[in-house]
Protein backbone atom coordinates (compact mmCIF):
# COMPACT_ATOMS: atom_id res chain seq x y z
CA UNK A 1 0.00 0.00 0.00
CA UNK A 2 1.38 3.38 -0.85
CA UNK A 3 2.04 5.72 2.29
CA UNK A 4 3.54 8.81 3.03
CA UNK A 5 7.09 7.47 3.39
CA UNK A 6 6.56 6.07 -0.04
CA UNK A 7 5.49 9.38 -1.67
CA UNK A 8 8.27 12.06 0.61
CA UNK A 9 11.14 9.14 -1.03
CA UNK A 10 9.46 9.64 -4.74
CA UNK A 11 9.49 13.07 -4.02
CA UNK A 12 13.02 13.34 -2.90
CA UNK A 13 14.55 11.35 -6.02
CA UNK A 14 12.53 13.59 -8.37
CA UNK A 15 14.28 16.64 -6.84
CA UNK A 16 17.10 14.98 -6.88
CA UNK A 17 16.99 13.72 -10.54
CA UNK A 18 16.69 17.50 -11.27
CA UNK A 19 19.24 18.65 -8.86
CA UNK A 20 17.15 20.79 -6.93
CA UNK A 21 17.62 19.26 -3.67
CA UNK A 22 19.57 21.53 -1.35
CA UNK A 23 20.92 21.33 2.06
CA UNK A 24 22.59 23.72 4.24
CA UNK A 25 26.83 24.49 5.03
CA UNK A 26 27.16 25.17 8.56
CA UNK A 27 29.63 28.08 8.92
CA UNK A 28 31.90 27.29 11.79
CA UNK A 29 31.88 30.34 14.38
CA UNK A 30 34.20 29.50 17.13
CA UNK A 31 32.35 29.94 20.40
CA UNK A 32 34.04 29.51 23.67
CA UNK A 33 33.83 26.66 25.57
CA UNK A 34 30.95 24.47 25.87
CA UNK A 35 28.17 26.81 26.48
CA UNK A 36 26.58 24.79 28.63
CA UNK A 37 29.10 25.02 31.44
CA UNK A 38 28.27 28.64 31.58
CA UNK A 39 25.18 28.26 31.65
CA UNK A 40 23.75 29.35 35.77
CA UNK A 41 20.26 28.63 37.06
CA UNK A 42 18.39 28.82 39.83
CA UNK A 43 15.98 26.92 42.32
CA UNK A 44 13.00 29.19 42.44
CA UNK A 45 11.90 33.38 41.25
CA UNK A 46 14.23 35.52 41.76
CA UNK A 47 14.07 39.69 41.05
CA UNK A 48 14.56 39.79 37.04
CA UNK A 49 11.74 37.28 36.58
CA UNK A 50 9.26 40.25 37.42
CA UNK A 51 11.09 41.99 34.54
CA UNK A 52 8.97 39.87 32.23
CA UNK A 53 5.85 40.67 33.90
CA UNK A 54 6.05 44.41 34.77
CA UNK A 55 5.49 46.92 31.74
CA UNK A 56 5.50 50.81 31.70
CA UNK A 57 3.28 53.15 29.44
CA UNK A 58 3.96 56.17 28.72
CA UNK A 59 1.22 59.13 29.75
CA UNK A 60 0.29 59.80 25.90
CA UNK A 61 0.65 56.19 24.45
CA UNK A 62 -1.98 55.05 27.54
CA UNK A 63 -4.47 58.07 26.34
CA UNK A 64 -4.08 57.20 23.15
CA UNK A 65 -5.39 53.46 23.69
CA UNK A 66 -8.04 55.03 26.24
CA UNK A 67 -9.41 57.34 23.23
CA UNK A 68 -9.69 53.83 21.77
CA UNK A 69 -11.98 52.24 23.80
CA UNK A 70 -15.44 53.62 24.63
CA UNK A 71 -16.41 55.57 27.77
CA UNK A 72 -19.03 53.86 30.14
CA UNK A 73 -22.38 55.17 29.76
CA UNK A 74 -22.50 58.24 32.24
CA UNK A 75 -18.63 57.93 32.56
CA UNK A 76 -15.85 60.60 32.01
CA UNK A 77 -12.34 61.21 31.99
CA UNK A 78 -11.38 62.17 35.83
CA UNK A 79 -10.36 58.03 36.53
CA UNK A 80 -8.33 58.32 33.51
CA UNK A 81 -6.35 61.62 35.01
CA UNK A 82 -6.53 59.67 38.31
CA UNK A 83 -4.82 56.48 37.12
CA UNK A 84 -2.60 57.61 34.25
CA UNK A 85 0.71 55.60 32.86
CA UNK A 86 2.98 54.29 34.76
CA UNK A 87 4.01 49.94 35.46
CA UNK A 88 1.02 47.78 34.44
CA UNK A 89 1.09 43.96 35.13
CA UNK A 90 1.32 41.97 31.48
CA UNK A 91 -1.13 39.18 30.98
CA UNK A 92 -0.57 39.53 27.17
CA UNK A 93 2.12 38.31 26.80
CA UNK A 94 3.62 35.02 25.28
CA UNK A 95 6.66 34.46 27.29
CA UNK A 96 4.87 31.66 29.31
CA UNK A 97 8.29 30.72 31.36
CA UNK A 98 9.39 34.06 32.29
CA UNK A 99 12.57 32.99 30.57
CA UNK A 100 13.16 36.21 27.80
CA UNK A 101 14.81 37.97 31.15
CA UNK A 102 16.88 35.40 32.47
CA UNK A 103 20.24 35.94 33.03
CA UNK A 104 21.68 32.85 31.42
CA UNK A 105 19.66 34.04 28.76
CA UNK A 106 20.47 37.64 28.57
CA UNK A 107 24.36 36.62 28.94
CA UNK A 108 23.99 34.11 26.02
CA UNK A 109 22.68 36.51 24.00
CA UNK A 110 25.40 39.28 24.88
CA UNK A 111 28.06 37.23 24.25
CA UNK A 112 27.74 35.66 20.86
CA UNK A 113 26.80 39.48 19.82
CA UNK A 114 30.18 40.71 21.36
CA UNK A 115 31.92 37.33 19.75
CA UNK A 116 29.84 37.48 16.56
CA UNK A 117 28.06 40.94 15.79
CA UNK A 118 24.55 39.68 14.50
CA UNK A 119 25.66 38.12 11.28
CA UNK A 120 26.53 36.62 9.27
CA UNK A 121 23.22 37.61 7.38
CA UNK A 122 21.99 35.60 4.68
CA UNK A 123 19.40 32.62 4.40
CA UNK A 124 20.20 29.61 5.75
CA UNK A 125 21.18 28.45 2.11
CA UNK A 126 23.58 30.73 1.29
CA UNK A 127 25.63 32.18 4.59
CA UNK A 128 22.84 32.28 7.14
CA UNK A 129 23.23 29.14 9.06
CA UNK A 130 25.94 28.36 11.60
CA UNK A 131 27.47 25.79 14.10
CA UNK A 132 25.26 27.62 16.86
CA UNK A 133 21.74 27.16 14.50
CA UNK A 134 23.21 23.96 14.01
CA UNK A 135 23.86 23.54 17.51
CA UNK A 136 20.18 24.74 18.12
CA UNK A 137 18.57 22.21 15.77
CA UNK A 138 20.11 19.25 17.50
CA UNK A 139 18.59 20.48 21.20
CA UNK A 140 15.41 20.85 19.61
CA UNK A 141 15.03 17.38 17.81
CA UNK A 142 15.96 15.89 21.18
CA UNK A 143 13.56 17.72 23.58
CA UNK A 144 10.91 16.69 21.06
CA UNK A 145 12.33 13.04 20.32
CA UNK A 146 12.52 13.66 16.58
CA UNK A 147 15.06 12.85 14.19
CA UNK A 148 15.75 15.78 12.72
CA UNK A 149 14.90 19.49 12.94
CA UNK A 150 14.75 22.47 10.86
CA UNK A 151 14.86 26.20 12.45
CA UNK A 152 12.91 28.68 10.44
CA UNK A 153 13.01 33.03 10.61
CA UNK A 154 9.53 32.74 12.55
CA UNK A 155 6.73 30.03 13.53
CA UNK A 156 4.81 31.70 11.08
CA UNK A 157 7.77 31.38 8.20
CA UNK A 158 7.40 27.38 9.78
CA UNK A 159 3.92 26.54 8.94
CA UNK A 160 4.28 28.39 5.26
CA UNK A 161 7.61 26.48 4.67
CA UNK A 162 6.27 23.57 5.55
CA UNK A 163 2.94 23.58 4.16
CA UNK A 164 4.19 24.95 0.65
CA UNK A 165 6.51 22.00 0.61
CA UNK A 166 3.77 19.65 1.25
CA UNK A 167 1.98 20.99 -1.38
CA UNK A 168 4.89 20.39 -3.73
CA UNK A 169 4.48 16.86 -3.40
CA UNK A 170 1.84 16.50 -5.76
CA UNK A 171 3.62 18.39 -8.36
CA UNK A 172 6.69 16.36 -7.86
CA UNK A 173 4.73 12.72 -8.49
CA UNK A 174 3.17 13.95 -11.61
CA UNK A 175 6.74 15.19 -13.29
CA UNK A 176 5.79 17.87 -15.71
CA UNK A 177 1.81 18.20 -15.79
CA UNK A 178 -0.07 19.68 -12.87
CA UNK A 179 -1.52 17.36 -10.67
CA UNK A 180 -5.48 16.21 -11.57
CA UNK A 181 -7.68 17.15 -8.50
CA UNK A 182 -7.41 13.07 -7.40
CA UNK A 183 -3.39 13.38 -7.21
CA UNK A 184 -3.83 16.64 -5.26
CA UNK A 185 -2.77 16.51 -1.14
CA UNK A 186 -6.02 16.50 1.18
CA UNK A 187 -5.49 18.73 3.62
CA UNK A 188 -8.09 18.79 6.48
CA UNK A 189 -7.44 21.86 8.80
CA UNK A 190 -9.25 22.53 12.21
CA UNK A 191 -11.36 25.67 12.01
CA UNK A 192 -9.80 27.56 15.05
CA UNK A 193 -6.25 27.23 13.25
CA UNK A 194 -3.21 29.68 13.51
CA UNK A 195 -3.95 32.17 10.96
CA UNK A 196 0.15 30.68 9.52
CA UNK A 197 -1.74 27.56 8.93
CA UNK A 198 -4.19 29.36 6.94
CA UNK A 199 -2.31 31.47 4.79
CA UNK A 200 -0.09 28.52 4.24
CA UNK A 201 -2.50 26.34 2.54
CA UNK A 202 -4.32 28.86 1.12
CA UNK A 203 -1.08 29.73 -1.05
CA UNK A 204 -1.43 25.56 -1.92
CA UNK A 205 -4.57 25.98 -2.72
CA UNK A 206 -4.23 28.52 -5.24
CA UNK A 207 -1.05 26.68 -6.76
CA UNK A 208 -3.88 24.07 -7.55
CA UNK A 209 -1.78 21.45 -5.29
CA UNK A 210 -3.99 20.91 -2.28
CA UNK A 211 -7.70 20.19 -1.40
CA UNK A 212 -8.71 21.81 1.83
CA UNK A 213 -11.20 20.56 3.77
CA UNK A 214 -11.75 22.78 7.35
CA UNK A 215 -13.69 20.40 10.28
CA UNK A 216 -15.06 21.86 12.99
CA UNK A 217 -13.25 23.19 16.07
CA UNK A 218 -12.29 19.92 17.33
CA UNK A 219 -15.02 17.78 16.27
CA UNK A 220 -13.26 13.94 15.67
CA UNK A 221 -16.94 13.01 13.97
CA UNK A 222 -17.24 15.83 11.49
CA UNK A 223 -13.29 15.11 10.58
CA UNK A 224 -13.88 11.05 10.35
CA UNK A 225 -16.92 11.98 8.07
CA UNK A 226 -15.26 14.29 6.01
CA UNK A 227 -12.51 11.37 6.00
CA UNK A 228 -14.45 8.79 4.81
CA UNK A 229 -15.98 10.84 1.84
CA UNK A 230 -12.45 11.46 0.93
CA UNK A 231 -11.55 9.96 -2.42
CA UNK A 232 -7.87 11.33 -2.68
CA UNK A 233 -5.07 9.40 -1.32
CA UNK A 234 -2.79 11.96 0.08
CA UNK A 235 -4.52 12.85 3.53
CA UNK A 236 -3.01 15.37 6.15
CA UNK A 237 -4.61 16.54 9.25
CA UNK A 238 -3.05 19.74 10.76
CA UNK A 239 -4.39 21.63 14.06
CA UNK A 240 -2.76 23.69 16.65
CA UNK A 241 -2.07 21.71 19.86
CA UNK A 242 -2.63 23.98 22.08
CA UNK A 243 -5.09 26.75 20.49
CA UNK A 244 -3.45 30.33 20.83
CA UNK A 245 -6.91 32.16 21.53
CA UNK A 246 -9.27 29.98 22.97
CA UNK A 247 -6.64 27.94 25.30
CA UNK A 248 -8.36 24.25 25.00
CA UNK A 249 -6.12 21.27 23.62
CA UNK A 250 -6.75 19.48 20.22
CA UNK A 251 -7.89 15.96 20.90
CA UNK A 252 -4.78 14.29 20.07
CA UNK A 253 -5.21 10.95 21.28
CA UNK A 254 -8.34 11.07 19.55
CA UNK A 255 -6.57 12.20 16.05
CA UNK A 256 -3.91 9.63 16.58
CA UNK A 257 -6.64 7.29 16.81
CA UNK A 258 -7.85 8.14 12.79
CA UNK A 259 -4.52 8.50 11.59
CA UNK A 260 -4.22 4.62 12.27
CA UNK A 261 -7.31 4.41 10.78
CA UNK A 262 -6.92 6.53 7.71
CA UNK A 263 -2.74 6.51 7.35
CA UNK A 264 -2.83 10.58 7.16
CA UNK A 265 -0.12 12.40 7.74
CA UNK A 266 -0.74 14.03 11.30
CA UNK A 267 0.81 17.82 11.67
CA UNK A 268 0.74 20.09 14.70
CA UNK A 269 1.68 23.18 15.49
CA UNK A 270 2.52 23.22 19.49
CA UNK A 271 3.70 26.49 19.33
CA UNK A 272 1.68 27.43 22.99
CA UNK A 273 2.83 24.23 24.45
CA UNK A 274 6.23 23.84 23.80
CA UNK A 275 8.32 23.96 27.00
CA UNK A 276 5.21 24.41 29.33
CA UNK A 277 3.69 21.49 28.85
CA UNK A 278 5.28 17.87 29.35
CA UNK A 279 7.69 16.63 32.44
CA UNK A 280 10.47 18.05 30.46
CA UNK A 281 8.71 20.71 28.31
CA UNK A 282 8.34 18.56 24.89
CA UNK A 283 5.29 20.15 24.56
CA UNK A 284 1.82 17.99 23.85
CA UNK A 285 3.67 14.95 22.72
CA UNK A 286 5.16 14.42 25.65
CA UNK A 287 1.98 14.45 27.80
CA UNK A 288 0.72 11.67 25.59
CA UNK A 289 4.02 10.16 24.92
CA UNK A 290 2.60 10.07 21.50
CA UNK A 291 5.72 11.32 19.65
CA UNK A 292 6.10 8.55 17.22
CA UNK A 293 2.66 9.19 15.93
CA UNK A 294 2.99 12.59 14.91
CA UNK A 295 4.68 12.85 11.74
CA UNK A 296 5.51 16.43 12.04
CA UNK A 297 5.82 19.07 14.72
CA UNK A 298 5.96 22.64 14.67
CA UNK A 299 6.73 25.32 16.94
CA UNK A 300 8.52 28.91 17.89
CA UNK A 301 11.27 30.14 20.20
CA UNK A 302 9.26 33.35 20.53
CA UNK A 303 6.72 32.22 23.37
CA UNK A 304 8.23 29.77 26.24
CA UNK A 305 11.15 30.04 24.93
CA UNK A 306 11.55 33.56 25.38
CA UNK A 307 13.39 34.45 22.24
CA UNK A 308 13.09 33.99 18.12
CA UNK A 309 12.41 32.20 15.38
CA UNK A 310 10.40 28.85 14.76
CA UNK A 311 11.31 25.21 14.15
CA UNK A 312 9.83 22.12 12.78
CA UNK A 313 11.00 19.04 13.80
CA UNK A 314 10.56 15.84 11.50
CA UNK A 315 12.33 13.07 9.75
CA UNK A 316 15.58 13.84 7.92
CA UNK A 317 13.56 12.94 4.90
CA UNK A 318 10.88 15.42 5.59
CA UNK A 319 13.79 18.06 6.37
CA UNK A 320 15.50 17.46 2.98
CA UNK A 321 12.00 18.17 1.62
CA UNK A 322 11.06 21.45 2.94
CA UNK A 323 14.71 22.64 3.02
CA UNK A 324 14.64 21.82 -0.63
CA UNK A 325 10.72 23.48 -1.30
CA UNK A 326 9.90 25.47 1.85
CA UNK A 327 10.02 28.95 -0.19
CA UNK A 328 9.68 30.85 3.14
CA UNK A 329 12.73 28.98 4.85
CA UNK A 330 14.62 29.11 1.28
CA UNK A 331 14.17 32.71 0.57
CA UNK A 332 13.98 34.85 3.88
CA UNK A 333 16.98 35.49 6.25
CA UNK A 334 17.18 33.41 9.66
CA UNK A 335 17.76 34.74 12.45
CA UNK A 336 20.74 36.11 13.64
CA UNK A 337 23.92 34.54 15.85
CA UNK A 338 22.98 35.87 19.34
CA UNK A 339 19.22 34.44 19.32
CA UNK A 340 20.37 31.39 18.40
CA UNK A 341 23.08 31.41 21.35
CA UNK A 342 20.30 32.72 23.48
CA UNK A 343 17.11 30.01 22.45
CA UNK A 344 19.94 27.66 23.35
CA UNK A 345 20.72 28.70 26.86
CA UNK A 346 17.07 29.37 26.95
CA UNK A 347 16.32 25.48 26.21
CA UNK A 348 18.91 24.21 28.65
CA UNK A 349 17.21 26.62 31.47
CA UNK A 350 13.74 25.49 30.49
CA UNK A 351 15.04 21.63 31.34
CA UNK A 352 16.68 22.38 34.33
CA UNK A 353 14.74 25.12 36.11
CA UNK A 354 11.50 22.54 36.26
CA UNK A 355 9.92 24.86 39.07
CA UNK A 356 8.99 27.29 36.41
CA UNK A 357 6.29 24.63 34.21
CA UNK A 358 5.27 23.91 37.53
CA UNK A 359 4.57 28.04 39.23
CA UNK A 360 2.86 28.19 35.44
CA UNK A 361 0.49 25.35 36.28
CA UNK A 362 0.25 26.38 39.87
CA UNK A 363 -0.96 29.80 38.33
CA UNK A 364 -3.51 28.17 35.91
CA UNK A 365 -4.96 26.53 39.28
CA UNK A 366 -5.30 29.72 41.12
CA UNK A 367 -6.97 31.42 38.41
CA UNK A 368 -9.32 28.48 38.56
CA UNK A 369 -10.05 28.49 41.79
CA UNK A 370 -10.34 31.61 42.68
CA UNK A 371 -12.42 33.00 39.49
CA UNK A 372 -14.61 29.41 38.69
CA UNK A 373 -13.71 29.95 35.33
CA UNK A 374 -12.91 25.93 33.84
CA UNK A 375 -9.72 27.33 32.04
CA UNK A 376 -7.49 24.40 31.26
CA UNK A 377 -4.38 26.07 30.19
CA UNK A 378 -2.25 29.62 30.78
CA UNK A 379 -4.15 30.91 27.70
CA UNK A 380 -7.64 32.30 29.42
CA UNK A 381 -10.14 33.21 27.10
CA UNK A 382 -13.34 35.33 28.36
CA UNK A 383 -15.97 35.52 26.06
CA UNK A 384 -17.71 38.40 27.04
CA UNK A 385 -19.86 38.60 23.52
CA UNK A 386 -20.33 42.35 21.77
CA UNK A 387 -17.06 44.47 20.89
CA UNK A 388 -18.58 47.18 23.09
CA UNK A 389 -18.46 44.78 25.99
CA UNK A 390 -15.10 43.73 25.10
CA UNK A 391 -14.08 47.48 24.54
CA UNK A 392 -15.90 48.17 27.93
CA UNK A 393 -14.16 45.21 29.85
CA UNK A 394 -10.58 46.32 28.69
CA UNK A 395 -11.06 49.80 29.82
CA UNK A 396 -11.63 48.57 33.09
CA UNK A 397 -8.80 45.90 33.32
CA UNK A 398 -6.18 49.13 31.86
CA UNK A 399 -7.36 51.39 34.54
CA UNK A 400 -6.73 49.16 36.87
CA UNK A 401 -3.34 48.43 35.90
CA UNK A 402 -3.31 45.34 34.10
CA UNK A 403 -1.70 44.99 30.03
CA UNK A 404 -4.92 43.09 28.68
CA UNK A 405 -6.38 43.30 25.11
CA UNK A 406 -9.75 42.60 23.75
CA UNK A 407 -10.09 40.49 20.75
CA UNK A 408 -12.61 40.88 18.17
CA UNK A 409 -13.59 40.08 14.27
CA UNK A 410 -11.66 39.59 12.32
CA UNK A 411 -9.85 37.49 15.17
CA UNK A 412 -12.56 35.93 16.39
CA UNK A 413 -16.02 35.41 15.23
CA UNK A 414 -18.78 38.32 15.63
CA UNK A 415 -20.35 38.09 19.02
CA UNK A 416 -17.74 36.00 20.69
CA UNK A 417 -15.62 39.03 21.44
CA UNK A 418 -13.39 38.32 24.42
CA UNK A 419 -10.58 39.11 26.92
CA UNK A 420 -7.31 36.97 26.09
CA UNK A 421 -5.49 36.76 29.24
CA UNK A 422 -2.21 34.59 29.61
CA UNK A 423 -0.53 33.50 32.73
CA UNK A 424 3.45 33.38 33.30
CA UNK A 425 5.49 31.36 35.67
CA UNK A 426 6.62 35.30 36.86
CA UNK A 427 3.35 36.04 38.22
CA UNK A 428 2.71 35.43 41.65
CA UNK A 429 -0.13 34.44 43.35
CA UNK A 430 -0.78 37.91 44.32
CA UNK A 431 -0.78 39.03 40.81
CA UNK A 432 -3.77 36.24 39.86
CA UNK A 433 -5.83 37.40 43.07
CA UNK A 434 -5.56 41.30 41.93
CA UNK A 435 -6.40 40.12 38.70
CA UNK A 436 -9.59 38.12 39.51
CA UNK A 437 -10.70 40.95 42.00
CA UNK A 438 -10.22 43.19 38.98
CA UNK A 439 -11.88 40.44 36.24
CA UNK A 440 -15.08 40.44 38.89
CA UNK A 441 -15.57 43.96 38.44
CA UNK A 442 -16.53 44.32 35.43
CA UNK A 443 -17.13 40.59 34.14
CA UNK A 444 -20.00 38.30 35.78
CA UNK A 445 -17.82 35.48 37.25
CA UNK A 446 -19.11 32.29 38.17
CA UNK A 447 -16.59 32.25 41.78
CA UNK A 448 -16.52 36.25 42.74
CA UNK A 449 -13.12 36.09 44.67
CA UNK A 450 -14.26 33.05 46.48
CA UNK A 451 -10.72 32.52 48.60
CA UNK A 452 -9.44 35.31 47.18
CA UNK A 453 -6.93 35.61 50.60
CA UNK A 454 -5.23 32.38 50.36
CA UNK A 455 -2.59 31.07 48.09
CA UNK A 456 -3.53 27.54 46.45
CA UNK A 457 -0.21 27.25 45.36
CA UNK A 458 2.35 25.01 47.30
CA UNK A 459 5.22 27.10 45.46
C1 LIG B 1 -0.22 28.48 16.94
C2 LIG B 1 0.78 29.46 16.41
N1 LIG B 1 1.57 29.08 15.39
C3 LIG B 1 2.49 29.91 14.87
C4 LIG B 1 2.66 31.18 15.36
C5 LIG B 1 3.68 32.09 14.74
O1 LIG B 1 4.84 32.14 15.51
P1 LIG B 1 5.86 33.37 15.38
O2 LIG B 1 5.34 34.43 16.26
O3 LIG B 1 7.17 32.79 15.82
O4 LIG B 1 5.87 33.77 13.95
C6 LIG B 1 1.88 31.62 16.42
C7 LIG B 1 2.08 32.98 16.97
O5 LIG B 1 1.24 33.64 17.45
C8 LIG B 1 0.91 30.74 16.96
O6 LIG B 1 0.10 31.13 17.94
Amino acid sequence: MENWDSWISAALSTLSARNLLRSTRPINLPCSDDVSVEIETFDGPRHWDRASVEVELEEETFRQWLGDLPLPSGGNDREVDEKLAGKMLLFSGNDYLGLSTHPAVRAAAAMASKQHGMGPRGSALICGYTNYHCGLEASLAELKNKEDCLLCPTGFAANMALISALGSVSSLLVAGRKPSKEERIAIFSDALNHASIIDGIRLAKQLRQVEVFIYKHCDMDHLNTLLSCCKINKKVVITDSLFSMDGDFAPVMELIHLRRKYGFLLVIDDAHATLVCGKNGGGVPEIYKCENDIDICLGTLSKAAGCHGGFIVCSTKWKQLIQSRGRSFIFSTSFPVPIAAASHAALFVAKVEKWRRRAIWHRVHDFRSLSGLPVTSPIISIIVGSEESALLASRHMLLSGFHITAIRPPTVPPNSCRLRITLSAAHTFDDIRKLVAALSQCIKLPVVGGDIGQSTSKL
